[in-house]
């Protein structure tokens, strides 16, 4: 029994007799007992924090649930596929809502444009689908939104002339040519708005290096302005172990946050600034200030792109294309289940621009 500067304690006397001896604690042992106590209030909250994250884990890296219908086929998601169309099943539709306006492109990479695969330094997109993608830059403004660093992902997609936005937003580059350049200007813009975390998310990497070298499988990514911690090939086992280390670590680091996307923790500065934002920011610097010229079409996975959903749907114009096979909550309107899904999307605007242009001809 403990009260504030005293403590309590029951004591056998020889005589058979019980003392209660008072003793005073010194300032010292007051504090040691309190820190004590935050101890094991810090050990709970950080078990809390730890169950909490592997739940987040597993929700954010669904496994498939049933099996998937064969591709193109138009019935699927049931009562999911209600609410959310498939995009191929409706494309008409899409694009009549285009009349009058001006397409805007915005496509994810990773489980986009190119196939989920155990090594992320291996997530390469097929020759056909750069030749969609370049096709689609042809005739739409094209943006790349991506988790990944700006340097890398133009590395996988190697088309110049598209805008790159990585590191989720937070490091943008569009080329000075764009096709809005009448309405936009023709200067390129970039934008870093988490140039001064840069100090710390380097400072973070090289400690979270050396903490999973004691998990195997696990492995951490730079996109410079944010890390990347994948469990993909760590067995299932041990999540609780790395989310200990990585939590443990974050804790040090009020100013970044912790997010979860496909088998990944993802680390960022805790900025107000995600894809949602950088899309809103590359519609104003393309000239579509104003929403009744363009119908923006963003295509991505992950949970990092349902920010960008969300502006769609919040604007009430726009449309947002999850890529899952499985149902799930989204703030997106329409899904595709898989790249190739996504792929044969692109070709068929491409198709029906090129028709429209030969109608009007
Ligand atoms: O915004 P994105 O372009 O979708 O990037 C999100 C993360 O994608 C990558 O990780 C994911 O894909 C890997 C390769 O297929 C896969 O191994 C991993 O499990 C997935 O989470 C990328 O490596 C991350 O840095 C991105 O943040």
């Amino acid at each position: 029994m403990t009260k504030q500067g005293f403590v309590v304690s029951d004591a056998k006397l020889g005589n058979g007799l019980q003392a209660v001896s008072m003793q005073f604690l010194t300032a010292e042992s007051c504090m040691e007992i309190s820190s004590r106590r935050n101890l094991m209030k810090n050990e709970t909250e950080q078990e809390n924090l730890v169950s909490a994250s592997v739940a987040s884990m597993r929700a954010s890296s669904p496994t498939r649930t049933r099996p998937v219908a064969s591709l193109f086929e138009t019935d699927h998601h049931s009562s999911w596929g209600d609410d959310h169309p498939w995009a191929l099943g409706i494309f008409e539709k899409i694009v009549s809502a285009s009349r009058g306006k001006e397409i805007a492109m915005f496509l994810d990479y990773d489980g986009t444009l190119s196939p989920i695969v155990e090594d992320p330094d291996r997530a390469f997109m097929s020759e056909e689908m750069r030749e969609a993608v370049k096709d689609t830059a042809r005739y739409f403004p094209t943006a790349i939104v991506s988790g990944r660093c700006r340097d890398k992902v133009y590395d996988f997609v190697r088309l110049p002339g598209l805008i790159y936005a990585g590191s989720h937003g937070m490091d943008i580059r569009a080329p000075s040519k764009r096709r809005k350049e009448k309405k936009g200007g023709n200067k390129a813009v970039s934008f870093q708005p988490a140039s001064e975390f840069l100090p710390t998310i380097n400072e973070v990497y090289n400690i979270l290096m050396e903490k999973m070298k004691t998990i195997p499988g696990a492995k951490v990514e730079t996109n410079k302005f944010c890390l990347s911690v994948h469990f993909r090939c760590v067995d299932e086992k041990e999540w609780a172990a790395l989310v200990e280390q990585v939590t443990s670590v974050l804790k040090e680091y009020p100013e970044l946050k912790l997010t979860y996307g496909r088998k990944v923790l993802e680390i960022s500065p805790a900025i107000n600034w995600n894809k949602g934002n950088a899309l809103e920011f590359l519609l104003k610097s393309l000239g579509y200030a104003n929403s009744d010229d363009v119908l923006p079409i963003y295509i991505g996975d992950d949970r990092t792109d349902e920010d960008a959903f969300k502006v769609l749907r919040d604007r009430g114009h726009g449309v947002g294309i999850v890529v899952s096979k499985v149902p799930k909550e989204t703030s997106a309107a329409y899904y595709l289940r898989e790249p190739s899904e996504v792929m044969y999307f692109l070709k068929r605007l491409v198709e029906w621009k090129r028709n429209s242009f030969r109608a009007s001809a």
